[in-house]
């Protein structure tokens, strides 16, 4: 293993279980690791993965209890019959111990007396309680399960249904929310929901049914006792609250810092070729320690309130325990017989249990309550792109596509993009749109699709203003070959077919579309021809070839407007034939708006328009090819 040399002394070991690779000086602030190379990365505070989100620190903790188990409601509520049955268990559960504890004073006697006979019967009815308790016990526990794990699973599917449902804002942009943290928060988070609204679950009912059970056998045997230990509940309580509301706070922290790891490793892995061709490995394993250790500090934090909570509780429990013994030692002496104090100390111990079980649920509830906002704070939102109620739907649609003074900005505090923008494009018409990059060209596409809405101006298509168009029906009819090339794990026939995924793919489609974009040569050749996997987001596939089986889903989806936004990468000469005749085929009898880069796309256009500065100016193919050309070229055209 070769040993990196850094410009600075060896100070404090990366104290982490695995063997430190080197060793770095410590970030004063977070007390992190900190190489001076890689300052910008930890300068004042861990790379952020993961946008902030809006404190709700200073609410009161009771409200956001509230808050958490309002969020939860419906969906425990749609499980009623599970939760039902587990409670009816819990019932028989409790029944039978409470009938333990009566009998185990009555054994105690026998056993004092060596009544052989009796202490057979009675041990074979106490035998068969404490059976009865543990079956309904399990049942008790599946049927909790059953529901608090379907509860979740509804959970899951209506949080990402919202998530597809956002505006594409959400997950662009400098406010972006990252793909691994979204990943994070359903699949993890929700899991550790799971967990507390078993526990909660296993609580509200089976609990206090003990606790009511237990308390009525102590109140038979010693009211005055009982009333004593009594006193001991509020005591815990309190104690309980107090320490949840911590034990909330810090796993907050540690939610986050998880979910910047999970962001992390989801932006990094898919581009492993950068990080690799950049010589970035190490830097990459520096932010990775970073984000490790700050989640090692706040799980660490974590786990220790953790243990702590349960060790005060016990502490408090014994201490309780003892002080009460002593007590009803003192008190019984002579008030009740031996076999009574054996059943009201039995009934002590099963009485504190239930209280450590609502202490254990609450203290669940607070550590998770930041993974339930979390969650829930992905489904509140008031989307920007709105579809009006009386839109309708387009059957036909022929292609005319008029853009009307479109302005546009990403926010307010940004510049404007577009800048009063008018195009008009006949049906059936294909128009390169050229101009240096970051131009707009990109943002004009998805204006026509509306991802974002236009802050000014309109947008028609076959005189229909696109805002009274629904929005399935107008992607319908506009179809993106987008420049990320947008494949997915799955077989070549499902990315092709991908617009009627659930439903059934039309395999002759698929060919024709395959044969018109040039690609149904290579397909045939794979090892399983249309049914071959082409890996997570196409990686078994060349760069020409993905773009070509792009083409084809276009071709596939048949719109009558289609976009294509060139990819700026040059492939080579046969691959770009290859390509240039699949794009040629597509743009016959479409009306093809082409964000173009190569010069041999522009002569295909009709029309050639360079967008400058939010601006629309038309180039006529012949000044295009003589006097404006080079100065084309300059505004950053790859050819
Ligand atoms: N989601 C976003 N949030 C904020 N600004 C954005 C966003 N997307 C693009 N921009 C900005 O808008 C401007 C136009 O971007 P756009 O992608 O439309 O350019 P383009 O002409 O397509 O560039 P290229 O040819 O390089 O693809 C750029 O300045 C860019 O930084």
């Amino acid at each position: 293993m070769s040993i990196i040399h850094l410009p600075f002394p060896p100070s404090q070991p990366v104290s982490l279980k695995f063997k430190p690779l080197f060793y770095l000086p410590t970030c004063p602030k977070l007390k992190l690791p900190l190489a001076t190379s890689f300052k910008p990365f930890c300068s004042s505070k861990v790379p952020s993965y993961i946008p902030s989100e809006p404190t709700t620190q200073n609410s009161h903790f009771l409200s956001q209890t509230f808050h958490s188990l309002n969020s939860l409601k419906p969906y425990v509520l749609s499980q009623r019959t599970p939760i039902l049955f587990g409670w009816l268990c819990s019932l028989v559960s409790v029944y039978s111990l409470s009938k333990v504890v009566a009998n185990i004073g009555k054994a105690s006697a026998f056993m004092g007396n060596f009544d052989g006979m009796r202490l057979r019967s009675e041990g074979s009815v106490l035998a068969l309680l404490v059976l009865a308790r543990h079956v309904a016990s399990y049942w008790q526990q599946a049927f909790l399960w059953d529901a608090a794990l379907s509860a979740v699973y509804e959970i899951r599917v209506q949080v990402f249904n919202k998530v597809l449902e956002r505006d594409l804002a959400f997950f662009e942009g400098s406010g972006g929310v990252s793909a691994g943290d979204i990943a994070h928060r359903i699949t993890s988070e929700a899991s550790d929901v799971a967990d507390t609204v078993y526990a909660l679950l296993n609580t509200i009912v089976p609990s206090t049914l003990q606790l009511i059970a237990m308390g009525m056998q102590m109140l038979a045997i010693s009211p005055l006792l009982s009333l004593i230990s009594a006193t001991v509940i509020p005591c815990m309580a309190l104690v309980i609250a107090h320490l949840g509301e911590k034990l909330r706070k810090i796993s907050k922290d540690a939610h986050l810092a998880i979910a910047s790891i999970s962001a992390y490793l989801n932006e990094i892995l898919p581009a492993i070729l950068s990080v690799k061709v950049n010589n970035a490995e190490l830097c990459e394993n520096v932010r990775f320690q970073m984000l490790a250790r700050a989640d090692l500090s706040a799980h660490l934090k974590k786990r220790k309130m953790k243990a702590l909570v349960p060790q005060i509780i016990q502490i408090l429990y014994f201490g309780a325990l003892c002080i009460l013994f002593a007590g009803s030692l003192a008190i019984s002496r002579g008030s009740f017989d031996s076999c009574s104090m054996v059943s009201f100390l039995t009934s002590l111990v099963f009485l504190i249990e239930p209280i450590q079980g609502v202490g254990r649920a609450y203290n669940e509830l607070k550590q998770v309550e930041p993974a339930i906002e979390r969650l829930f704070d992905m489904t509140r939102f008031k989307s920007m792109v709105m579809e009006n109620q009386d839109a309708a739907d387009l059957n036909h649609v022929a292609g005319e596509l008029q853009f009307c003074d479109i302005s546009f900005k990403y926010a307010d505090n940004m510049p404007l993009v577009l800048n009063k923008l008018n195009l008009h494009i006949k049906a059936g018409e294909t128009v390169a749109l050229v101009g240096p990059s970051g131009g707009g060209k990109t943002t004009l596409a998805k204006l026509l699709l509306r991802l974002y809405d236009p802050s000014s101006g309109c947008i028609f298509i076959d005189g229909h203003n696109i805002q009274c168009i629904r929005l399935q029906s107008l992607r319908r009819h506009v179809s993106l070959v987008s420049q990320d090339i947008m494949l997915f794990s799955g077989t070549v026939a499902e990315n092709i077919g991908y617009r009627d995924l659930m439903k059934n793919i039309d395999m002759e489609r698929v060919e024709k579309a395959a044969q018109t974009a040039n690609v149904d040569e290579f397909i045939r050749k794979l090892p399983e021809g249309y049914k071959t996997n082409i890996g997570p987001r196409g990686s078994a596939l060349s760069r020409g070839q993905k773009q070509r089986l792009a083409i084809a889903r276009a071709l596939y989806q048949n719109s009558s407007i289609l976009i294509l936004d060139e990819a700026t990468s040059s492939l080579d000469s046969r691959s770009e034939l290859l390509v240039r005749q699949a794009v040629e085929r597509l743009m016959e009898n479409h009306t093809v708006l082409v964000i173009a880069h190569r010069l041999e796309t522009i002569k295909m256009a009709k029309r050639v328009f360079i967008l400058d500065d939010g601006r629309l100016e038309e180039l006529t193919p012949s000044t295009f090819l003589t006097s404006q050309y080079e100065s084309v070229l300059s505004t950053g055209i790859v050819i």
